[in-house]
């Protein structure tokens, strides 16, 4: 069941920017993943949904309630991790946490304390509490700040591009935890990386332009493109040459050749074999397709 109701969001900035255009999406508990290229509007529809801004038009409904017009409720059950949390002061982990959790209405002594130490040792910060955020890695700072949008037992959480910068070690241990969140809240994880939603979002949805192209699980997504994507090993020289001719998804050297990936509802010429497609080309594919010029397929 959808706890989360998106229905005709639009946002446009002064400069003339429509950065949302009429968003809709029912999102249920869980891992939900939005994929987008910079620019796509992910993190307009984030700080939307963390009421720091208002649209201008559509509404928003969490378990029911209107969260534009009633922000206090919704910011009570909401974490967030906005793109740029990543300047610190110079204080140590476990106090800026245990200001945070002031800040966010832990009142009671004892029971901050209990929450800032679990959530400490939840993201493998606990050994490091004492150190300044401020000389954390990259991965720490964004391990501390999924410590921060824990705080309070949140039922909405919102993690926008964690994982951007983080080597491949790190990356699996913000997986590790993102996982662990659990399946009784929803979890909303922003981001351009691929692998970020195909590891662990049973539902996603590709945003461009300010439009959510599609929506559904990895499984649904990649069968609809079943049959529309064709691989072939090229000459490199000739990639200009496909890439005026077809609509070129992606390219990969494989063992020293370049292999081509192609979009067309038939084989687009002799040499082309059919590619099985994984979320990537799902991405490439929606990407290819909401561009406003598109080319002609030649089939
Ligand atoms: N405060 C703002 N004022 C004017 N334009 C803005 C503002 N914030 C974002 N934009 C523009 O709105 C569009 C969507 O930006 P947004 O940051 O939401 O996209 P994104 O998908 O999160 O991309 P990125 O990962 O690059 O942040 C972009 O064209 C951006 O330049």
């Amino acid at each position: 069941m959808s706890r989360l109701k998106i229905q005709q969001l639009s946002k446009q900035y002064a400069n003339g920017v429509k950065a949302l255009d009429a968003v809709s999406l029912e999102i249920p508990n869980g891992l939900f993943g939005l994929l987008g290229p910079n620019g796509a509007g992910k993190s307009s529809l984030m700080r939307t949904l963390a009421t720091l801004q208002q649209p201008d038009a559509g509404t928003v409904l969490f378990d029911g309630l209107n969260i534009h017009q009633y922000p206090q409720q919704l910011r009570s059950q909401l974490g967030y991790l906005p793109q740029d949390f990543g300047v610190y002061p110079n204080v140590s982990a476990s106090e800026l946490l245990n200001h945070l959790a002031i800040l966010k209405g832990l009142l009671n002594k004892t029971e901050r304390r209990e929450q800032v130490d679990a959530l400490l040792q939840q993201t493998n910060l606990y050994t490091v509490r004492k150190r300044a955020v401020s000389t954390f890695s990259g991965g720490m700072q964004q391990r501390f700040g999924i410590a921060q949008a824990l705080l309070g037992s949140p039922q909405l959480i919102i993690v926008d591009e964690p994982t951007a910068g983080l080597d491949p070690e790190e990356r699996n241990h913000f997986h590790d935890l993102l996982s662990e969140i659990g399946e009784e809240v929803v979890v909303i994880l922003s981001t351009h990386i691929v692998e970020d939603v195909y590891e662990l979002c049973p539902q996603l949805a590709v945003m461009a332009q300010g439009k959510i192209i599609v929506q559904g699980s990895p499984a649904q997504l990649t069968a609809a493109l079943r049959g529309r994507v064709w691989s072939k090993t090229i000459e490199s020289r000739a990639l200009t040459d496909y890439q005026l001719a077809y609509t070129v998804l992606s390219t990969r050297m494989l063992a020293g050749k370049r292999q081509v990936l192609v979009l067309a509802d038939a084989c687009p010429e002799p040499g082309f074999v059919p590619f099985n497609p994984g979320l990537e080309e799902v991405y490439f594919s929606v990407l290819a397709e909401s561009k406003p010029a598109q080319k002609a397929t030649l089939c």
